[in-house]
C-alpha cells in the first residue's frame, strides 16, 4: 500500500431525476482510497452504495463535486472520457454477468479484448493462466450453465483481473453464494489483489467477509459516516 490516493472524492453530490421528481441520493461525499487498499463499503439497502460505485467506475456520470480516479476528473466528464476511464477498472457483480454462449476461457478472454493490445494466442495464454489461478484449470472449456455459482463467480473474478486493472469495483460479489463459496471467492480476490497491487472497493452486506478489508466505510442515507459498532470486525 502507498500513501498515493488512486481515488479522491470531494463534496460529491448525486441526484436522480429532474425537476419536481429530482431526488438527492448522495450528500457531500468525501473519501480517499489509496493504491493497494482493500476497502469495504457497507450500510443499509438504498443508502447509495451502488450509486457511488457506478460513479467511480465511470458507469454513470457524476454531476456535482469532484471525483478523481487515477488522476482523471470524472465529474462532468464527457462520455468518451468515461469510456476511457472504464478500461482501468475490473468489475465484479452479484450476478456474475458471464456470457452464456461463451466458455469460461472465452469469457475471461473478453476481459482482454477491450484493450486490443494482445494477440489471440497471448489472450488465450493469459486467460488460461488466470483461470488456473482461481482454481478452474480443469474447467476452462465449460459453459457457465455447467458451473456452480461459486465457480461462475471465480470466472468473473478471473475476467475482472486478467487485464491487471489498477482498480477493482465489486458489488455484492458473495450475495448469491453459500458460506464456503463466498469465503473462497473473497479469499481469491484478496490474494490476487495483493499480488497484483490493485485497489479494491467492495460493496457488501455480508458480515462474514469484512475481515479481508484494510478499511471499512459505512454509508447511511447517502452519507458516509463513522462505522457503527454493529459492523465492526468481530475477531
Ligand atoms: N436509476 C435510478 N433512478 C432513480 N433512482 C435510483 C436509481 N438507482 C438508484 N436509485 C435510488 O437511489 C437510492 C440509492 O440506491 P443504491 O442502489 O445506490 O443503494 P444501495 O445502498 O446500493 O442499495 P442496496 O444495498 O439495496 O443495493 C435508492 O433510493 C434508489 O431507489
Amino acid at each position: 500500500m502507498t500513501n498515493q490516493p488512486v481515488i479522491s472524492i470531494h463534496q460529491l453530490n448525486h441526484y436522480f431525476g429532474t425537476g419536481k421528481l429530482q431526488k438527492q441520493v448522495l450528500f457531500d461525499i468525501n473519501l480517499e482510497i489509496f493504491a493497494g487498499e482493500i476497502v469495504i463499503m457497507t450500510g443499509p439497502s438504498g443508502s447509495g452504495k451502488t450509486t457511488l460505485l457506478t460513479l467511480l467506475g465511470g458507469l454513470r456520470s457524476a454531476q456535482s463535486g469532484s471525483l478523481n480516479v487515477l488522476g482523471q476528473e470524472l465529474c462532468q466528464a464527457s462520455q468518451n472520457s468515461l469510456v476511457q476511464a472504464r478500461r482501468h477498472n475490473g468489475y465484479i457483480f452479484q450476478a456474475h454477468n458471464l456470457h452464456g454462449s461463451l466458455t469460461a476461457l472465452e469469457n475471461v478472454q473478453m476481459g482482454l479484448e477491450v484493450h486490443g493490445i494482445f494477440s489471440k494466442p497471448e489472450r488465450h495464454h493469459r486467460a488460461a493462466e488466470m483461470l488456473k489461478q482461481v482454481g478452474l484449470e480443469e474447467r476452462i472449456n465449460y459453459y457457465p450453465a455447467d458451473l456452480s455459482g461459486g465457480q461462475k463467480q471465480r470466472v468473473a473474478i478471473a475476467r475482472a483481473l486478467v487485464s491487471r486493472p489498477q482498480i477493482v469495483l465489486a458489488d455484492e460479489p458473495t450475495a448469491a453464494l453459500d458460506k464456503k463459496s463466498g469465503r473462497d471467492v473473497v479469499d481469491i480476490m484478496h490474494d490476487l489483489a495483493k499480488q497484483q497491487g490493485c485497489t479494491i472497493l467492495l460493496v457488501t452486506h455480508d458480515n462474514r467477509i469484512l475481515d479481508i478489508a484494510d478499511r471499512i466505510i459505512y454509508m447511511e442515507d447517502g452519507r458516509l459516516s463513522k462505522q457503527p459498532e454493529s459492523v465492526a470486525i468481530s475477531q
